[in-house]
C-alpha cells in the first residue's frame, strides 16, 4: 500500500491517493470526518482552525461505501482560500498584491530558508505554503482509512499527549492499555488530548503564559496499538525492520525531533535484567511476556505486546515575539517574519501520530497477508494466529 498527498496551505484544496487498500472494506467517512476534528481541535492552536472545517470527499476507489481495490483519491477543501486566491491562484497571473506581500525574512526553525536556497525561489511563500503542518490533514485521513482496515483485522491504535512543555501526566494515572477503548474516551474528551485531569488544568495555564509572552511549546505524544499479530516487520534486513519504519514515520511530522520505543531512553538507566520482557507460557494465552519495556518489537518484528512509541514535537518555530533573521533580498538583519501560527500544537500531533503510525502498521500487515480483497485477508490473520497457537 502507498499513498501520496498533495495540496499547499492556502491553495484551494488538500488530496490524498491512496493505492494498495484491499476490496471489500466498509468505509466510514463519518470515521474520517471525525479524525480530522480531533486533528482541528486542541487548546492552544490559533486562529486558522476556526477557519477551516474539514470535510473529506471521496472521488474514487469505493462504491456504495465499499472499497473496490483501485486507487482512493480524498479532497478536503482549504476554506481560507477564498481569502487568498489572489495570492495563491494556481492558474491566474501574478498581480502586484504578490510582489508586496512576499515573505523575505526566513523564520528560524521553519523551512524557509533551506527551502529558498535549494527551490531557488525569492518568495519563501513557496517554501511555507507545502511545509506547513497543513499537510497532516490528509495524513490523519488516509490514517484513519487505515485504521478502519486495522479494526477489521482487531487491531485498534491511539495517540494522546503526555508530556505539553515541562508538564507531564502521571503515568501512574494511565488506564489500562489492554483498554484502549476507555482511553479514548478520556484522552478524546480533553482538549488536550491527555488521561491525567490535574496533568490538563496545569497544560492548560502553562499554554496561556506562554502564549501572552508570545512565545511557544512543544511536547511529547505517545501512541499504543493492540491486537498486533506476532512477526510483522523482521530481523533479516535493516529495511525489514518494522521498528525503524515507524520511527521514519514519526520523525517525517512535522517538528517531530525524537522517538522512542517502550521505556526508550530510559533504558540506559537499568542493567538488562530489569529491561528484557520475560517469556511466560499458558494453555489459553500461549506464549506471552510479563511486562513490555520494549515497547511491543524484538528484533524489528512486533511481539504480540502492546505497540508503545513516543514522539517529541519541539516548540513552534513562529513566535509572535519573533526571533533575529536576515532578510533575503536586501541582506539586513531583521527579526523574523511572523505568520499567524498556533502557540503550541502538540494535541494535534498527538492524533497525526495515530494516523502515521495506522499508516505504518497497514502497510506491514498488507505486505505479509492478502492485499486484494478484505475477506480473504481476514481468513489468512485468522491462519496465522491459529498456527502460531500451535506454536
Ligand atoms: C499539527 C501541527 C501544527 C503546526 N502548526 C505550526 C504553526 O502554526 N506555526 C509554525 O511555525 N509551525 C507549526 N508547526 C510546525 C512546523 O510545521 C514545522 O516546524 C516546520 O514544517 C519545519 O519542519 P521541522 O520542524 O520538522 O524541521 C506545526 C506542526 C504540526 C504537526
Ligand atoms: C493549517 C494548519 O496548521 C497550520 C500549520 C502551520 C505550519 O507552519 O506548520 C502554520 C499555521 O498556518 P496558518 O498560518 O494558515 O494559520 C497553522 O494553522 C492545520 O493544521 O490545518
Amino acid at each position: 500500500m502507498r499513498y501520496t498527498t498533495a495540496g499547499e496551505s492556502h491553495g484551494p484544496q488538500l488530496t490524498a491517493i491512496i493505492e494498495g487498500i484491499p476490496a471489500g472494506l466498509m468505509v466510514s467517512v463519518e470515521q474520517i470526518n471525525a479524525d480530522l476534528k480531533r486533528r482541528q481541535q486542541g487548546y492552544g492552536r490559533g486562529n486558522r482552525m476556526k477557519i477551516e472545517s474539514d470535510q473529506v470527499q471521496i472521488t474514487s476507489g469505493i462504491r456504495h461505501q465499499k472499497t473496490l481495490g483501485s486507487p482512493i483519491t480524498l479532497q478536503v477543501t482549504n476554506r481560507d482560500y477564498a481569502h487568498w486566491d489572489e495570492i495563491m491562484s494556481p492558474t491566474a497571473e501574478a498581480t502586484a498584491a504578490n510582489s508586496v506581500r512576499q515573505v523575505t525574512k526566513p523564520r528560524p526553525g521553519h523551512a524557509d530558508l533551506v527551502g529558498g536556497e535549494k527551490y531557488q525561489h525569492a518568495d519563501l511563500r513557496n517554501v511555507l505554503e507545502r511545509s506547513s503542518a497543513r499537510e497532516t490533514t490528509m495524513r490523519v485521513a488516509v490514517g484513519s482509512l487505515c485504521k478502519q482496515l486495522l479494526q477489521a483485522i482487531g487491531v485498534e491504535v491511539l495517540g494522546f499527549v503526555q508530556q505539553l512543555g515541562t508538564v507531564k501526566a502521571d503515568l501512574t494515572k494511565l488506564p489500562k492499555i489492554s483498554n484502549l477503548k476507555a482511553l479514548a474516551a478520556v484522552t478524546n474528551a480533553s482538549d488536550v488530548r491527555t488521561y491525567d485531569a490535574a496533568a490538563a488544568a496545569e497544560m492548560h495555564s502553562l499554554i496561556d503564559q506562554t502564549k501572552k509572552a508570545g512565545d511557544t511549546l512543544g511536547g511529547v505524544v505517545e501512541v499504543l496499538a493492540t491486537g498486533l499479530p506476532v512477526g510483522l516487520g523482521s530481523y533479516v534486513s535493516a529495511d525489514t525492520k518494522l521498528d525503524a519504519k515507524l520511527a521514519q514515520a514519526i520523525i517525517s511530522i512535522n517538528a517531530f525531533k525524537g522517538v522512542e520505543f517502550g521505556d526508550g531512553f530510559s533504558l540506559a538507566d537499568h542493567p538488562g535484567s530489569q529491561d528484557m520482557d520475560e517469556i511466560f507460557y499458558s494453555e489459553t494465552k500461549g506464549f506471552y511476556r510479563g511486562s513490555d519495556h520494549l515497547g511491543g518489537f524484538e528484533g524489528g518484528m512486533t511481539n504480540g505486546m502492546p505497540l508503545v512509541i513516543k514522539g517529541v514535537m519541539k516548540p513552534i518555530p513562529t513566535l509572535y515575539k519573533p526571533l533575529r533573521s536576515v532578510d533575503i533580498h536586501t541582506k539586513e538583519a531583521y527579526v523574523a517574519n511572523v505568520e499567524r501560527s498556533d502557540t503550541t500544537a502538540v494535541p494535534a500531533a498527538a492524533v497525526v501520530a495515530e494516523a502515521m503510525v495506522a499508516i505504518t502498521l497497514a502497510q506491514a500487515v498488507l505486505a505479509k497477508f492478502d492485499a486484494d480483497a478484505l475477506p480473504r485477508l481476514q481468513t489468512q490473520v485468522k491462519a496465522y494466529h491459529d498456527e502460531l497457537a500451535q506454536y
